[in-house]
């Protein structure tokens, strides 16, 4: 007998629809091909300093989490963002819906458990984030690759209030101090070139400074992240 066959067609395939921007010259992830990477020259050294003691409140937007800054003071520059400085508006995490295929961006063909993504925008050129998100040199990411290891304890402080935030739309608050540069790797070599947001509106905003060392998390920390998002829906 026949199966039916039902194509879904969402996801990735359907957003040049929407979003005219999908089908530009400068899409985000992309595969690190380590050996066409140029070295860095002269660059300057890159920056950043955040603040710890703030409220930071915990948002399921329906695909994995998002930690809003609130608008509290950080600074990111320096490296390849000229002599503009970016403030952090709020970081996330993208897993996989099986562990060891969880990163966005892949080296060498080879992705990994999750990847974590501190978003910036142009304080120095733009009055909002929203405004930043619309030009070239708007926005500034750091991508942190996961891989399965020992348990993270930063991270540990978001990993805990998933289960206050199942379903999309949930937002739980917390004021526990927390700095986001203790997400950052030792060894702060990285990647960095032109792209875009990698999800809807997809806008080539954003200079992504991906970090070469990978951060480990538990696997009790990454089953935490599937159990609660996998591919979008809570599970
Ligand atoms: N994965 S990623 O780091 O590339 C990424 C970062 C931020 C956003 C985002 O803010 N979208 C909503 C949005 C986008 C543009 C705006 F102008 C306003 C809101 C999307 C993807
Ligand atoms: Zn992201």
């Amino acid at each position: 007998y026949l199966v039916p066959v039902v194509i879904l067609i969402v996801g990735p395939a359907t957003w040049v629809e929407k979003f005219p921007e999908a089908r530009g010259t400068r899409q985000s992830p992309v595969d690190i091909v380590t050996s066409r990477a140029s070295s860095g020259g002269s660059a300057p050294p890159l920056v950043w300093r955040y603040s710890v003691n703030h409220p930071r409140s915990v948002v399921n937007p329906g695909y994995c989490w998002r930690v809003d800054e609130n608008g509290y003071d950080s600074e990111l520059r320096g490296g390849p963002l000229g002599s503009d400085v970016y403030k952090l508006q709020q970081w996330h995490c993208h897993w996989g819906s099986v562990n060891g295929e969880g990163s966005e961006h892949t080296v060498d063909g080879r992705a990994f458990s999750g990847e974590l993504h501190l978003v910036h925008w142009n304080t120095s050129k733009y009055n909002s984030f929203t405004e930043a998100a619309g030009q070239p040199d708007g926005l500034a990411v750091l991508g942190v690759l996961l891989m399965v290891g020992s348990k993270h304890d930063e991270l540990d402080k978001v990993v805990r209030l998933l289960p206050y935030i199942q379903h999309k739309g949930d937002k739980v608050t917390f004021s526990e101090p927390l700095n986001p540069a203790n997400l950052l790797p030792k060894r702060i070599a990285y990647w960095t070139y032109p792209g875009s947001l990698t999800t809807p509106p997809c806008t080539e905003s954003v200079t992504w400074i991906l970090f070469k060392e990978p951060v480990q998390v538990s696997a009790e920390q990454v089953r935490l992240n599937l159990c609660y998002y996998v591919n979008g829906k809570n599970v």
